[in-house]
């Protein structure tokens, strides 16, 4: 198996299942033109998000790491009338292409977009009392996934879904003795799904355009 044959497949998938859609194009093209990097989710996986916001009938979704808002496009386009998306980043020029492109795929209203630190913005969230949240997806740094996953807990209900992107990272998550924060990151945050007892969890590696990567799944339950 080579890159050249996932990209093949994922072009396959991609051409048949999920067909070209200008505001998504427009906000490629716009985080592009702006020089963000290109770290975003594959458009089938974007769908793939869409379909897990809608199986789980979210009406409030929490995002950790926006980038240009190619993600928070699909997860937002999940909601139902009233549905509310809130996004965490960093790097205000990442913050303001992410506005240009919600408000041009007409989601400007449904999408706030919380400019600063995840570890600084989460502890307002909870302490403005914006939460439980019925998914949260997690797509920043990977060293803070522990912390991530410690205020996705807190944002959460019993019911609620806990979605973790990059968990995988080509294999190097395999490597305990890594000195690479983000698969420690990672490595850590597998680690705390397994042992968090109110969580069902499970993690697939996935193969495509992204290369060798995989996403984590955890359902929020009433706990012991
Ligand atoms: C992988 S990108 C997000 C991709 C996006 N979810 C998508 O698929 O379209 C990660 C983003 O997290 C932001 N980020 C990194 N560290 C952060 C932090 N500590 N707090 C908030 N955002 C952060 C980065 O600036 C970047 O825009
Ligand atoms: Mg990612």
């Amino acid at each position: 198996m080579s890159q050249e044959l996932w990209s093949a497949v994922d072009r396959y998938l991609t051409d048949l299942l999920v067909p070209s859609d200008p505001a998504l194009e427009a906000a490629l093209e716009a985080s592009r033109a702006a020089g963000l990097p290109p770290i975003h989710v594959a458009p089938n996986q974007g769908k793939m998000l869409l379909l897990l916001a809608k199986l789980q009938g979210a009406r409030s979704i929490l995002e950790i790491g926006t980038l240009g808002g190619y993600s928070a496009i699909w997860l937002a386009r999940a909601l139902p009338p009233g549905g509310r998306l809130i996004t965490l980043e960093a790097n205000p020029k990442h913050a303001e292409v992410a506005r240009a492109n919600l408000e041009r795929a007409g989601l400007g209203e449904v999408v706030d977009v919380w400019l600063g630190w995840a570890l600084d913005t989460l502890p307002q969230l909870a302490a403005e009392g914006r939460g439980p949240f019925d998914l949260i997806f997690i797509d920043a740094d990977k060293p803070s996934n522990p912390d991530y996953l410690r205020w996705a807990l807190e944002l959460s209900r019993p019911g609620s879904l806990i979605v973790a992107d990059n968990v995988v990272r080509g294999g190097e998550v395999l490597e305990g003795s890594s000195r690479d924060p983000s698969v420690q990151g990672i490595r850590r945050f597998n680690e705390m799904l397994a042992a968090e007892p109110r969580l069902i969890a499970t993690a697939i590696q996935t193969v495509g355009s992204k290369g060798h990567d995989g996403f984590a799944i955890a359902l929020v339950t009433a706990g012991p």
